[in-house]
């Protein structure tokens, strides 16, 4: 935020199977966010809270964007809880497309959505389910080994426009307490950092997970990460869409809920979830602009 803003800034709040974001609706780009204020909006004591922020704003208003306006009018800004920038977010962009709903953007049907991990189709099906399409996947072999209380897994490398690395363990609770980044070695292969994802089997074509986000330490489901657990898992199973033109369909449950996720054969992989709004309101600019920590404390003199 600009420190020339001075009227109240709204905002909304919601989530996608408990991913919860805070949403900035700012069609001009006239808000300038800071990671500071991101970290402060996104504070779960302090501030609204969310695992991350959805910035909207208008492709044409934004330099990340401007070339991709005439396909897609919105740009997801997608920044994580610690107000670093992802280049996308599953769940973030279901919750985008309904907020364009709620906000009378668009009707139920096909929007197209513009992120840093390319132009995104969301389809809002009148159910209240929202399928995206996400794009290929890119896997590779990166040799990555992730350790959780001594404990110690190879991980699949998959990209979904952002990077994850997905070890499959027997028991979720393996996973530990999650609450700072588990180690994993080389390092190098991740130089922008990672989000870690931990698979158990559950059944035929079904797994459930657990996930380190880059950026906001353990969330309750992450959609770019069900996406790479589907077509890591569906590779250690021997199947392969590319190869077979056969889809593969997998159901992933994650802490908050359930995501079925599907790759075609021509590599593009749908992801169908929930997508709600929950809260909407007005921020004080005064106390955004504060910096964290520094409240002054009001004492009563009797
Ligand atoms: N929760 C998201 C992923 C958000 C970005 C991620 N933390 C990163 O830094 O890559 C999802 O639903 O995909």
């Amino acid at each position: 935020m600009t420190s020339t803003q001075t009227s109240p800034l709204p905002f909304l709040k919601g989530h996608g199977t408990e991913n919860d974001f805070v949403i900035v609706p700012d069609a001009d780009n006239a808000v300038e966010l800071s990671p500071a204020s991101v970290a402060r909006l996104c504070d779960r004591r302090a501030g609204i809270g969310g695992d991350g922020l959805l910035h909207v704003v208008r492709s044409a208003a934004h330099p990340e964007a401007r070339h991709l306006a005439d396909e897609a009018e919105w740009f997801m800004d997608y920044r994580n809880a610690d107000g670093s920038v992802a280049e996308m977010c599953g769940n973030g962009v279901r919750v985008f497309a309904r907020y364009l709903q709620h906000a009378g953007h668009v009707t139920a049907g096909e929007v197209a959505v513009a992120t840093r991990g390319g132009i995104k189709r969301v389809h809002l099906d009148k159910d209240g389910s929202v399928t995206v399409s996400m794009g290929r996947a890119v896997l590779s072999e990166a040799g990555v080994t992730v350790t959780v209380d001594g404990r110690s897994w190879p991980a699949r490398n998959v990209n979904m426009g952002n990077p994850h690395a997905v070890a499959f363990v027997e028991d979720l609770d393996h996973a530990g307490n999650l609450f700072t980044e588990p180690p994993y070695e080389p390092a190098a292969v991740y130089p922008d950092g990672v989000n870690i994802e931990f698979v158990a089997d559950r059944g035929p074509r079904h797994v459930a997970m657990r996930v380190h986000e880059r950026g906001a330490a353990e969330t309750r489901s992450c959609g770019t990460g069900a996406c790479a657990v589907a077509v890591a898992t569906a590779r250690r199973d021997g199947a392969d869409p590319l190869a077979s033109g056969t889809p593969v369909t997998y159901t992933v449950d994650v802490l908050g809920g359930t995501l079925v996720i599907t790759e075609h054969p021509d590599g593009e992989i749908e992801m169908t979830g929930p997508a709600v709004i929950v809260a909407e309101g007005t921020i004080d600019p005064a106390w955004l602009s504060i910096p964290a920590g520094s409240q002054e404390i009001e004492t009563v003199n009797d």
